[in-house]
């Protein structure tokens, strides 16, 4: 039996559009119980943020954004047994460059709580989140996030800026996603990183020259992360070549019985293939 349920897949609608209904129906119900000025108040509200671009250059990190996840809805149940704690605490000591917690409960089976756990190690924090509605930018802060994550394919380029100003008001950063050429027109001066996802998120299609083909297209200066599907070391080097500082990376560890030791074996490898 699987440890959480995954919504209800509605035929007429893709996972995304799902997802961003019942996203917008989750903020209504949180914004009527929990006012932005009592997210204010929360303890981890004025923490300052750590820069994610910052841990994404320093030479001695491995550009790894290690993820925290569950479950999928391309993969269903993937690691009900993690604990979030151990898991993360052994990313951030042993090399990750920065944390994705995801918060997303129906469809990822995550939660706040996951972050505010991971919150203990002192790397920059990605809130994996569908990001709907500037409501949950203040969220994202107050669980102790410092990164957010903005989805080109559900937002109008005008939201990005705006929800990046917002998220920049708070001290956070913010990973702008992409997954074709039709979205490079949400790119903007004020994104930090510009992260290119290789997974379709309508189709589940996952493939790394999503990342090869725009790399090319994204404005130089503009740091660039890559996202989904990087399985091995020679995907690691094989990025990079296209110029990419940042990967993310989540099944590949959370597949595995103890995904802490397979992300230490796999940094111990990827430090080898560098020298
Ligand atoms: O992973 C999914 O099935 C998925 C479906 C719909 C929307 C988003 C989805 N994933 C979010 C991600 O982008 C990945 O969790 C992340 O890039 C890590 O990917 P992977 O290393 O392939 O687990």
């Amino acid at each position: 039996m699987p440890a959480y349920s995954l919504p209800t897949q509605n035929k007429t609608m893709n996972i995304l559009e799902e997802i961003v209904g019942y996203k917008l129906i989750e903020v209504a119900q949180s914004k009527g119980e929990v006012p932005e000025s009592a997210l204010e108040q929360e303890p981890f509200f004025l923490r300052p943020a750590l820069s994610l671009k910052r841990f994404l250059l320093e030479a001695e990190r491995t550009g790894i954004i290690a993820e925290f996840k569950r479950q999928s809805p391309s993969k269903g149940v993937i690691n009900g047994a993690a604990d979030v704690l151990d898991v993360t605490t052994a990313y951030a000591n042993n090399g990750a460059s920065g944390l994705s917690v995801l918060t997303d409960g129906p469809s990822f089976g995550g939660s706040a709580e996951d972050l505010v756990a991971a919150r203990i190690n002192e790397v920059p924090i990605l809130r994996k989140e569908f990001i709907v509605d500037p409501y949950q930018i203040t969220e994202a802060k107050a669980m102790g996030a410092d990164v957010i994550l903005l989805i080109a394919a559900i937002l109008t380029p005008r939201q990005v800026k705006e929800y990046t100003l917002k998220a920049h008001e708070l001290g956070m950063e913010v990973i702008l996603e992409i997954h074709g050429e039709d979205e490079l027109r949400h790119i903007n001066d004020f994104v930090d990183v510009v992260g290119v996802n290789n997974r379709n998120l309508k189709t589940f299609e996952v493939s790394l020259e999503t990342s090869v083909h725009l790399s090319s297209l994204i404005p130089s200066g503009m740091i660039k992360i890559s996202e989904s599907g990087i399985h091995s070391i020679a995907d690691i080097q094989y990025l990079k070549r296209y110029g990419y500082k940042g990967f993310l990376i989540g099944e590949n560890f959370m597949k595995q019985p103890d995904p802490a030791l397979a992300f230490m074996k796999f940094v111990a490898a990827l430090n080898e293939a560098s020298v």
